[in-house]
């Protein structure tokens, strides 16, 4: 809709004729957003080289367990110098690599023009055009302006970014700190706790991303902070529904089948799980919701052992600094 708006023709692929056919006849795609019309300038197609062959720009969105499978499927309609975005928030399941290492081994010819979309962005507020941020990260700058040119809106205002590790790693760990926001509330735990959550979950994505090779200040950004805040306070994320749903008692299959759409929180947590193992990064929240998720703890239970956890310094970076000292 962004793209319509800025007079691009846009043609979506999807693997469901039904979609395409609702979206092409009646400009409407009910199970995804209901009640909203969508720019007659969109029109939707099933045929991957119909939807790529006269392409500038292919933005993928595909949940990140998918995301190979469907980069698989572009790589015959790709030419060198399309832009390539992709605006999906996970790692690839088994092998823990970021989404753009996924596309780039699909499509080496495509890493100067390959940029991520990220920051807090829920499509359900971006189509009634309420004033959204976003931040663009890619290797190669004109890459990054030239996606930034063609996403800029007056709603849509668009930020870039250098560090395509940093925004990669931010946009889905906080999803993880989103369940578990979620959760608490089910819980009946009250803000303190979020804010809790949201504080020292900020820290560990900082941690984790840092050893991966980011940034530290992309987490101050909206790819860490500001999508942090969204998706732990909004009512649209089903990532904190999820939780929610859980810290009320729900079964995490009963809870995933009825939610309808991708939670990456789930498969995320085990991926960062793994990745806090191979990089040696203690992330103590991210740890307990894997316990909750994948060996079924209690999570009154995990509550208790992140409290009662061995005290410490809240910034070690901060304490073992030779700048700053106690006083005696
Ligand atoms: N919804 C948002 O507001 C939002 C905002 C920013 C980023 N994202 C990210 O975008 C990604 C997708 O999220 P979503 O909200 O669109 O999820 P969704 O569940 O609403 O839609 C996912 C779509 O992908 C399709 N799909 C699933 N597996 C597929 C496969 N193997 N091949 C082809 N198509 C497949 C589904 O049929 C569905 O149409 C996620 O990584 C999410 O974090 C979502
Ligand atoms: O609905 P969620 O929890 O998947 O979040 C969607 C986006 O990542 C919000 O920026």
């Amino acid at each position: 809709s962004v793209l319509a708006d800025n007079q691009y023709a846009v043609q979506m692929w999807t693997r469901n004729e039904q979609q395409a056919n609702e979206i092409n006849c009646n400009h409407t795609n009910p199970r995804f957003l209901p009640d909203v019309v969508l720019s007659s300038a969109i029109s939707a197609t099933t045929d991957m080289e119909e939807a790529m062959q006269d392409a500038e720009l292919v933005l993928v969105a595909a949940p990140s367990h998918a995301m190979r499978e469907v980069v698989k499927q572009c790589k015959p309609y790709y030419r060198k110098g399309m832009l390539i975005v992709h605006a999906t928030k996970g790692f690839e399941p088994g092998t823990l690599k970021r989404m753009s290492e996924v596309i780039i081994e699909e499509l080496p010819d495509c890493r100067s023009e390959l940029s991520v979309l990220s920051g807090p962005s829920h499509a359900e507020e971006v189509i009634q055009k309420s004033p959204t941020t976003i931040v663009i990260a890619s290797y190669n700058k004109a890459s990054a302006e030239r996606t930034q040119d063609a996403f800029i809106t007056p709603y849509f205002r668009v930020y870039t970014n250098p560090d395509m590790t940093g925004v990669e790693v931010g946009g889905a760990l906080k999803n993880i700190i989103a369940v578990c926001t979620g959760l608490a509330n089910g819980l009946g735990l009250g803000d303190n706790a979020k804010a809790a959550l949201m504080t020292r979950g900020l820290a560990e994505m900082g941690r984790l991303g840092m050893a991966m090779g980011a940034h530290p200040l992309t987490f101050a950004g909206l790819a860490g902070v500001g999508d942090l805040i969204v998706t732990c306070t909004s009512q649209h994320s089903r990532n904190w529904r999820a939780g929610y749903m859980l810290g009320q008692g729900k079964a995490l299959q009963d809870v995933l089948s009825s939610m309808g759409m991708v939670v990456e929180g789930v498969k995320t947590t085990q991926a960062a799980y793994q990745l806090s193992r191979l990089y040696k990064v203690e992330m103590p929240i991210t740890d307990q919701l894997y316990e909750v998720l994948w060996n079924g703890k209690n999570p009154k239970t995990a509550v208790e052992d992140l409290m009662g956890r061995m005290k410490t310094h809240e910034m070690e970076e901060v304490a073992h600094n030779p700048n700053v000292t106690w006083m005696e």
